[in-house]
Parts: structure tokens; C-alpha cells; sequence
């Protein structure tokens, strides 16, 4: 029987199976299929998806995410302080500063250290992507969606859209509590103005220095936190004012907080843990 050892780790409760290519071997054919049996919390391990740790030819370790549905992401930013917190403890890397590849780029990792176990990651996750083109988003493909008047399941909301390598829509809501997650997120997820499907957020802005987060992510529905979503929910209340460029937000998440800023130079900084939940030998379901 073929099977292969996994880590599972989380970031603020965003949990994914972590498997260490560097080791291991999986078929490029079959991963989807894996990443959607692991997922499975009745037959499998339970995760909000699988991260593939991989060799790189242009920086220290590569990054691949597959959500629990078997899509790939582009980018996953709880995976990345993830992958950088295991990259130092499996000494995969030996410096605190490191970049890593996903399919969206580059980006770099910062860890703090203590008794050689990683406490706490900062990645600097690049400048975020505005026009339509680059979410993708139907339309004028050179214009911003910058609180847009657009109509989901016949109500119109203003939304805002920003790709930090993968797509996300921000709502803003009065009360977190009552942010309709579980029933627009799917409709926005799969609306064909988002050729590539959309992570969808609602927001609730508390000050300029704090948001109330929660999310639906595409391929894997609602998590309890999600990297890249808190990045464009600062970027989104940038744009709208809510915020400001070059201010340290703190992004309540089910899960915990993060720390985010968008520099005044341009990139998106996000600060938050990694968790090691437990390692074991996965038995593939053939
Ligand atoms: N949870 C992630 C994002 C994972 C990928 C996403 N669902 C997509 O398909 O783009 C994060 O922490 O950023």
C-alpha cells in the first residue's frame, strides 16, 4: 500500500496536511485526489486542504496549495508562516530570513526564533494586484474595484476586489456576527464575473487600526482564518479609507489575529503563528 508522512500544522485554525517533498514523492497526476482524501474528516485526516513543502530552483523552498475540493491555489498566506516555520525547524533552511515560490511569485520570510522553535513569522508578501485583469474580474480590464455597486442573488452590495496572488472580494458588514458567510460566500465564490472562482470576505471595521474578519474561501468554504484574505481586507480598507497605508492593522479572525501592514514602499507585511498539531503515515486510498 502506498504512503507517504505528513505534519499537520495551523495557522490561527486554518489547518492543511503538510507533506515534505524534499522526502516524500507524489504522483503530480494523483494530487488532487490526495489532497481531497486527506481533507476528508470522516475517511481521511481533516484539513482545510493539503501544502505541498517542494524543492525550488529560485529560492530556498517552493510552496503548493491544494484546497479541499483538490483545486490548486495560487497562494495561501497561513501556509506560508507555515511552511517558513518548518522550513527552520527541519533545517530545510538555516538563516531567519528566506524567500519562498508559489505559483503567484515570491515572497519573503522573516521567523523569530526561541530555543530553536519558530514563535512567530512576518512574510512580506509583495504588492497587491488591482486591476480587474489581474483578479480576474469581467470587465474594463485596466479599472480598480474600489466599492463597485454590484448585484448578488438580487441585492446590490459594494464591493472591493485585490489579488495577493489569488483572488479575494471584500464586504463590508455592520456586525461581523451577522455576515451572511455561509450563504452569499458560495454564490460570490462560483459568480462568473470571477472566471477563476473568488475567496470571498466580510469585514467589519472597528477603528483605523482594527477589522473584524470572517471568510469563505473558495475550494475549501468557510475556514477559520485565511493569510491572503486578511492581506486584502487591509488593502480593501486602504482603498476605502478606513485605514491607513503604512499603519499596523491588528485582523480579529475566527481563529486569533494577525498583524498586517501595507507599506508606504508598496508590499503587504503579515505577522501571525504557525502550530505543529501532529505528524503521522498517511495510507493512500487507491
Ligand atoms: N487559506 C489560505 C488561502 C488558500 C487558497 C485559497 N482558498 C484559494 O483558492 O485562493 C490563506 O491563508 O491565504
Amino acid at each position: 500500500m502506498n504512503s507517504f508522512q505528513f505534519t499537520k500544522m495551523h495557522g490561527l485554525g486554518n489547518n492543511y496536511i503538510y507533506v515534505n517533498l524534499f522526502e516524500e514523492q507524489l504522483g503530480e497526476e494523483s494530487l488532487p485526489e490526495i489532497a481531497r482524501q486527506v481533507s476528508n474528516i470522516h475517511t481521511g485526516i481533516g484539513s482545510d486542504g493539503m501544502i505541498l513543502i517542494c524543492p525550488s530552483e529560485v529560492a530556498a523552498v517552493k510552496m503548493r496549495i491544494f484546497n479541499n475540493d483538490g483545486s490548486e491555489g495560487k497562494n495561501c498566506g497561513n501556509g506560508l508562516r507555515c511552511v517558513a516555520k518548518y522550513a527552520f525547524e527541519h533545517k530545510i533552511v538555516t538563516d531567519t530570513r528566506f524567500k519562498i515560490e508559489t505559483l503567484s511569485g515570491l515572497v519573503e520570510a522573516k521567523v523569530q526564533v526561541k530555543n530553536d522553535l519558530v514563535t512567530s513569522i512576518t512574510i512580506d508578501m509583495g504588492e497587491p494586484r488591482l486591476l480587474k485583469s489581474q483578479i480576474p474580474m469581467l470587465g474594463h480590464g485596466d479599472e480598480k474595484t474600489i466599492n463597485e455597486k454590484v448585484e448578488f442573488a438580487g441585492q446590490l452590495f459594494g464591493i472591493t476586489t485585490v489579488s495577493m496572488g489569488n483572488p479575494h472580494v471584500i464586504f463590508y458588514v455592520d456586525d461581523i456576527n451577522q455576515a451572511p458567510v455561509t450563504s452569499l460566500g458560495p454564490i460570490v465564490e462560483k459568480d462568473e464575473r470571477f472566471p477563476e472562482g473568488v475567496n470571498v470576505e466580510f469585514v467589519q471595521v472597528v477603528s483605523k487600526n482594527e477589522l473584524h474578519f470572517r471568510v469563505w474561501e473558495r475550494g475549501s468554504g468557510v475556514t477559520q482564518a485565511c493569510g491572503t484574505g486578511a492581506c486584502a481586507a487591509v488593502v480593501s480598507s486602504v482603498l476605502n479609507n478606513y485605514t491607513a497605508l503604512g499603519e499596523e492593522t491588528t485582523v480579529h479572525l475566527a481563529g486569533g489575529d494577525l498583524q498586517i501592514n501595507w507599506t508606504a514602499e508598496g508590499n503587504v507585511l503579515m505577522t501571525g503563528p504557525a502550530e505543529v498539531i501532529c505528524t503521522g503515515t498517511y495510507f493512500i486510498n487507491s
